[in-house]
Protein backbone atom coordinates (compact mmCIF):
# COMPACT_ATOMS: atom_id res chain seq x y z
CA UNK A 1 0.00 0.00 0.00
CA UNK A 2 1.13 3.40 -1.04
CA UNK A 3 1.78 6.15 1.46
CA UNK A 4 1.00 9.05 -0.76
CA UNK A 5 -2.77 9.25 0.59
CA UNK A 6 -4.46 8.39 3.85
CA UNK A 7 -8.03 8.69 4.99
CA UNK A 8 -7.47 11.25 7.52
CA UNK A 9 -5.29 13.57 5.28
CA UNK A 10 -5.76 14.80 1.72
CA UNK A 11 -2.99 14.24 -0.15
CA UNK A 12 -4.85 16.26 -3.65
CA UNK A 13 -3.32 19.22 -4.18
CA UNK A 14 -5.96 22.22 -4.17
CA UNK A 15 -5.00 23.72 -7.23
CA UNK A 16 -5.61 19.94 -8.63
CA UNK A 17 -8.48 19.67 -11.52
CA UNK A 18 -10.95 17.35 -10.83
CA UNK A 19 -11.47 14.85 -13.80
CA UNK A 20 -14.54 12.43 -14.54
CA UNK A 21 -13.85 9.13 -17.00
CA UNK A 22 -17.22 7.48 -18.62
CA UNK A 23 -16.44 3.73 -19.49
CA UNK A 24 -19.51 3.73 -22.82
CA UNK A 25 -17.53 0.69 -24.37
CA UNK A 26 -19.90 -2.09 -23.31
CA UNK A 27 -22.69 -3.55 -25.61
CA UNK A 28 -25.49 -4.18 -23.58
CA UNK A 29 -26.09 -7.49 -24.04
CA UNK A 30 -28.65 -7.61 -20.40
CA UNK A 31 -30.58 -4.49 -22.57
CA UNK A 32 -31.00 -6.84 -25.43
CA UNK A 33 -30.54 -6.46 -28.95
CA UNK A 34 -29.61 -3.00 -30.44
CA UNK A 35 -27.36 -0.14 -31.02
CA UNK A 36 -24.43 -0.02 -28.41
CA UNK A 37 -26.61 0.75 -24.75
CA UNK A 38 -24.80 4.34 -24.37
CA UNK A 39 -25.91 5.08 -28.24
CA UNK A 40 -29.86 4.44 -26.87
CA UNK A 41 -31.88 7.31 -26.56
CA UNK A 42 -33.70 8.12 -23.30
CA UNK A 43 -36.00 11.42 -23.88
CA UNK A 44 -34.63 11.84 -26.93
CA UNK A 45 -31.13 11.86 -26.01
CA UNK A 46 -28.36 9.40 -26.25
CA UNK A 47 -27.97 7.92 -22.68
CA UNK A 48 -24.30 8.65 -23.16
CA UNK A 49 -25.09 12.60 -23.90
CA UNK A 50 -27.08 12.46 -20.22
CA UNK A 51 -23.87 10.83 -18.39
CA UNK A 52 -21.71 14.00 -20.02
CA UNK A 53 -24.52 16.86 -18.87
CA UNK A 54 -24.25 14.92 -15.65
CA UNK A 55 -20.96 14.92 -14.76
CA UNK A 56 -20.20 18.53 -16.39
CA UNK A 57 -23.49 19.72 -14.33
CA UNK A 58 -20.69 19.45 -11.58
CA UNK A 59 -18.54 22.98 -11.22
CA UNK A 60 -15.84 20.73 -10.18
CA UNK A 61 -15.75 18.95 -13.46
CA UNK A 62 -13.92 20.81 -15.78
CA UNK A 63 -12.81 17.35 -18.28
CA UNK A 64 -14.75 14.66 -19.17
CA UNK A 65 -12.83 11.78 -20.78
CA UNK A 66 -15.52 9.22 -22.73
CA UNK A 67 -14.40 5.99 -23.20
CA UNK A 68 -15.94 4.72 -26.42
CA UNK A 69 -16.96 1.33 -28.05
CA UNK A 70 -12.80 0.22 -29.27
CA UNK A 71 -14.35 0.73 -33.55
CA UNK A 72 -16.98 3.80 -32.16
CA UNK A 73 -14.77 6.43 -31.17
CA UNK A 74 -14.98 8.80 -34.11
CA UNK A 75 -19.19 8.05 -33.97
CA UNK A 76 -18.91 8.67 -30.47
CA UNK A 77 -17.32 12.18 -31.37
CA UNK A 78 -19.60 13.12 -33.95
CA UNK A 79 -22.68 12.17 -31.57
CA UNK A 80 -21.60 14.71 -28.69
CA UNK A 81 -20.62 17.22 -31.37
CA UNK A 82 -24.27 17.08 -32.14
CA UNK A 83 -25.80 17.46 -28.32
CA UNK A 84 -22.43 20.02 -27.35
CA UNK A 85 -22.57 21.28 -23.75
CA UNK A 86 -23.61 24.81 -22.75
CA UNK A 87 -20.73 26.82 -21.94
CA UNK A 88 -17.31 26.12 -22.41
CA UNK A 89 -16.52 25.57 -18.76
CA UNK A 90 -15.96 21.68 -19.36
CA UNK A 91 -13.49 19.69 -22.06
CA UNK A 92 -14.67 16.57 -23.24
CA UNK A 93 -12.38 14.07 -25.04
CA UNK A 94 -13.27 10.82 -26.52
CA UNK A 95 -11.14 7.69 -26.70
CA UNK A 96 -11.62 4.17 -27.44
CA UNK A 97 -12.07 1.88 -25.16
CA UNK A 98 -11.37 -2.29 -24.61
CA UNK A 99 -13.04 -5.60 -24.15
CA UNK A 100 -13.79 -5.31 -20.66
CA UNK A 101 -15.12 -2.44 -18.67
CA UNK A 102 -11.63 -2.35 -16.04
CA UNK A 103 -10.06 -2.03 -19.74
CA UNK A 104 -11.77 0.86 -20.39
CA UNK A 105 -11.43 2.82 -17.69
CA UNK A 106 -7.88 2.21 -18.47
CA UNK A 107 -7.89 3.83 -21.19
CA UNK A 108 -9.64 6.97 -19.86
CA UNK A 109 -7.22 7.04 -17.22
CA UNK A 110 -4.03 7.21 -19.81
CA UNK A 111 -5.84 10.18 -21.58
CA UNK A 112 -5.98 12.13 -18.22
CA UNK A 113 -3.68 14.98 -17.96
CA UNK A 114 -0.71 15.37 -15.53
CA UNK A 115 -3.09 18.42 -13.59
CA UNK A 116 -5.99 16.53 -12.43
CA UNK A 117 -5.99 15.29 -9.04
CA UNK A 118 -9.07 13.86 -8.41
CA UNK A 119 -10.80 11.34 -10.79
CA UNK A 120 -14.55 10.56 -10.50
CA UNK A 121 -15.64 7.35 -12.90
CA UNK A 122 -18.88 7.00 -13.81
CA UNK A 123 -20.88 4.66 -15.66
CA UNK A 124 -22.71 6.11 -19.03
CA UNK A 125 -25.55 3.45 -17.86
CA UNK A 126 -26.29 5.57 -14.94
CA UNK A 127 -27.23 8.38 -16.70
CA UNK A 128 -29.36 10.39 -14.42
CA UNK A 129 -27.61 10.50 -11.58
CA UNK A 130 -27.99 14.10 -9.77
CA UNK A 131 -25.40 16.80 -9.14
CA UNK A 132 -25.71 16.56 -5.83
CA UNK A 133 -24.57 13.23 -5.53
CA UNK A 134 -21.48 14.13 -8.41
CA UNK A 135 -20.62 17.02 -5.90
CA UNK A 136 -20.65 15.14 -2.63
CA UNK A 137 -18.34 12.36 -4.12
CA UNK A 138 -15.94 14.90 -4.86
CA UNK A 139 -16.02 16.83 -1.65
CA UNK A 140 -14.96 13.43 0.31
CA UNK A 141 -12.05 12.61 -1.86
CA UNK A 142 -10.94 16.66 -1.66
CA UNK A 143 -11.44 16.08 2.18
CA UNK A 144 -8.81 13.27 2.23
CA UNK A 145 -10.24 9.86 1.30
CA UNK A 146 -8.58 8.38 -1.40
CA UNK A 147 -11.71 6.49 -2.98
CA UNK A 148 -15.23 7.37 -2.01
CA UNK A 149 -18.43 5.54 -3.41
CA UNK A 150 -22.29 6.62 -3.34
CA UNK A 151 -24.30 3.82 -2.53
CA UNK A 152 -27.98 2.78 -0.95
CA UNK A 153 -28.74 0.77 1.90
CA UNK A 154 -30.88 -2.70 0.18
CA UNK A 155 -34.57 -3.40 -0.15
CA UNK A 156 -34.11 -7.36 -0.71
CA UNK A 157 -32.69 -9.73 1.93
CA UNK A 158 -29.59 -11.29 -0.13
CA UNK A 159 -28.74 -14.80 -0.42
CA UNK A 160 -25.21 -16.20 -0.91
CA UNK A 161 -25.27 -19.61 -2.61
CA UNK A 162 -23.79 -21.84 -4.49
CA UNK A 163 -24.38 -21.09 -8.22
CA UNK A 164 -25.67 -24.12 -10.27
CA UNK A 165 -26.75 -23.60 -13.70
CA UNK A 166 -29.39 -27.26 -13.70
CA UNK A 167 -31.68 -26.96 -10.35
CA UNK A 168 -32.42 -24.92 -7.29
CA UNK A 169 -29.39 -23.26 -5.98
CA UNK A 170 -28.35 -24.40 -2.16
CA UNK A 171 -27.87 -21.00 0.08
CA UNK A 172 -24.95 -21.22 2.22
CA UNK A 173 -25.40 -17.47 3.81
CA UNK A 174 -27.67 -15.22 4.57
CA UNK A 175 -25.50 -11.73 4.95
CA UNK A 176 -26.52 -9.44 7.42
CA UNK A 177 -28.58 -6.70 5.01
CA UNK A 178 -28.04 -3.86 7.48
CA UNK A 179 -24.11 -4.02 6.75
CA UNK A 180 -24.95 -4.32 3.18
CA UNK A 181 -24.88 -1.45 0.68
CA UNK A 182 -25.76 -1.27 -3.27
CA UNK A 183 -22.74 0.68 -4.99
CA UNK A 184 -23.05 2.90 -8.06
CA UNK A 185 -21.19 5.97 -9.44
CA UNK A 186 -19.54 8.21 -9.89
CA UNK A 187 -16.60 6.76 -7.83
CA UNK A 188 -13.90 9.41 -6.67
CA UNK A 189 -10.40 8.50 -6.29
CA UNK A 190 -7.22 9.85 -5.62
CA UNK A 191 -5.93 10.05 -9.41
CA UNK A 192 -2.50 8.70 -8.35
CA UNK A 193 -4.34 5.87 -5.97
CA UNK A 194 -6.80 5.00 -8.76
CA UNK A 195 -3.33 4.85 -11.50
CA UNK A 196 -1.68 2.48 -8.85
CA UNK A 197 -5.09 0.23 -8.63
CA UNK A 198 -5.13 0.21 -12.36
CA UNK A 199 -1.22 -0.09 -12.84
CA UNK A 200 -1.60 -3.32 -10.06
CA UNK A 201 -4.71 -5.10 -11.51
CA UNK A 202 -4.86 -4.67 -15.16
CA UNK A 203 -2.23 -7.22 -16.57
CA UNK A 204 -3.25 -9.52 -13.85
CA UNK A 205 -5.97 -12.18 -15.88
CA UNK A 206 -8.77 -13.71 -13.70
CA UNK A 207 -8.77 -10.46 -11.11
CA UNK A 208 -11.03 -8.42 -12.94
CA UNK A 209 -13.15 -6.62 -10.37
CA UNK A 210 -16.74 -5.37 -10.70
CA UNK A 211 -16.19 -1.90 -9.90
CA UNK A 212 -12.95 0.51 -9.17
CA UNK A 213 -13.35 0.70 -5.58
CA UNK A 214 -12.98 -2.96 -5.44
CA UNK A 215 -9.21 -2.76 -7.22
CA UNK A 216 -8.33 0.26 -4.15
CA UNK A 217 -9.80 -1.81 -2.13
CA UNK A 218 -7.44 -4.82 -2.72
CA UNK A 219 -4.30 -2.37 -2.56
CA UNK A 220 -5.32 -1.96 1.18
CA UNK A 221 -6.16 1.79 0.50
CA UNK A 222 -9.53 2.92 2.67
CA UNK A 223 -12.91 3.17 0.80
CA UNK A 224 -15.16 5.10 2.24
CA UNK A 225 -19.08 5.35 1.00
CA UNK A 226 -21.44 8.55 1.01
CA UNK A 227 -25.18 8.42 0.18
CA UNK A 228 -26.41 7.78 -3.17
CA UNK A 229 -29.44 8.42 -4.68
CA UNK A 230 -32.46 6.00 -6.17
CA UNK A 231 -32.30 7.93 -9.68
CA UNK A 232 -28.78 6.98 -9.97
CA UNK A 233 -29.70 3.10 -11.04
CA UNK A 234 -27.89 1.82 -13.76
CA UNK A 235 -29.71 0.97 -16.91
CA UNK A 236 -29.03 -2.98 -17.31
CA UNK A 237 -32.33 -4.81 -17.98
CA UNK A 238 -35.58 -3.44 -20.49
CA UNK A 239 -37.35 -2.51 -17.24
CA UNK A 240 -34.86 0.11 -16.33
CA UNK A 241 -35.30 2.15 -19.61
CA UNK A 242 -39.24 2.13 -18.32
CA UNK A 243 -37.60 4.21 -15.30
CA UNK A 244 -35.44 6.35 -17.20
CA UNK A 245 -38.13 7.22 -19.25
CA UNK A 246 -40.42 8.24 -16.27
CA UNK A 247 -37.79 10.15 -14.40
CA UNK A 248 -36.87 12.15 -17.58
CA UNK A 249 -40.61 12.65 -18.11
CA UNK A 250 -40.64 13.64 -14.20
CA UNK A 251 -37.88 15.80 -14.24
CA UNK A 252 -39.31 17.72 -17.84
CA UNK A 253 -42.82 18.46 -15.79
CA UNK A 254 -40.86 19.63 -12.60
CA UNK A 255 -38.04 21.61 -14.57
CA UNK A 256 -37.69 21.64 -17.82
CA UNK A 257 -34.87 19.51 -17.49
N1 LIG B 1 -15.89 -3.35 -22.36
C1 LIG B 1 -16.64 -2.50 -21.65
C2 LIG B 1 -17.78 -2.95 -20.92
C3 LIG B 1 -18.54 -2.02 -20.23
N2 LIG B 1 -18.21 -0.71 -20.29
C4 LIG B 1 -19.04 0.30 -19.63
O1 LIG B 1 -19.16 0.05 -18.26
C5 LIG B 1 -20.40 0.55 -17.79
C6 LIG B 1 -21.11 -0.46 -16.90
O2 LIG B 1 -21.24 -1.65 -17.62
P1 LIG B 1 -22.62 -2.37 -17.94
O3 LIG B 1 -23.76 -1.64 -17.40
O4 LIG B 1 -22.43 -3.81 -17.58
O5 LIG B 1 -22.69 -2.20 -19.50
P2 LIG B 1 -22.53 -3.29 -20.59
O6 LIG B 1 -21.25 -4.05 -20.43
O7 LIG B 1 -22.73 -2.57 -21.87
O8 LIG B 1 -23.79 -4.23 -20.29
P3 LIG B 1 -23.91 -5.80 -20.46
O9 LIG B 1 -23.06 -6.41 -19.39
O10 LIG B 1 -25.37 -6.06 -20.29
O11 LIG B 1 -23.42 -6.12 -21.85
C7 LIG B 1 -21.24 0.90 -19.02
O12 LIG B 1 -21.34 2.32 -19.12
C8 LIG B 1 -20.47 0.29 -20.15
O13 LIG B 1 -20.56 1.00 -21.38
C9 LIG B 1 -17.08 -0.29 -21.00
O14 LIG B 1 -16.79 0.90 -21.06
N3 LIG B 1 -16.30 -1.21 -21.66
C1 LIG C 1 -19.47 -0.07 -11.26
C2 LIG C 1 -20.85 -0.57 -10.91
O1 LIG C 1 -21.82 0.23 -11.54
C3 LIG C 1 -21.05 -0.41 -9.40
O2 LIG C 1 -22.28 -0.93 -9.03
C4 LIG C 1 -21.10 -2.01 -11.32
O3 LIG C 1 -20.28 -2.88 -10.60
C5 LIG C 1 -20.90 -2.24 -12.82
O4 LIG C 1 -21.23 -3.57 -13.12
P1 LIG C 1 -21.50 -4.03 -14.62
O5 LIG C 1 -21.77 -5.48 -14.57
O6 LIG C 1 -20.27 -3.66 -15.38
O7 LIG C 1 -22.71 -3.28 -15.08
Amino acid sequence: MSDRATSDGSSVPAEARTAAVIPAAGRGVRLGPGAPKALRTLGGIPMLVHAVRAMAASRAVSLVVVVAPPDGAAEVRALLDEFPLAGDRTEVLVVPGGATRQESVSQGLRALPGDVGVVLVHDAARPLVPVDTVDAVVAAVRAGSPAVVPALPLADTVKRVEPRRDGPEPVVATPERALLRAVQTPQGFDRRVLDEAHLAFDDAPGEGATDDAGMVERLGFPVVVVPGHEEAFKVTRPLDLVLAEAVIARRRANDGF
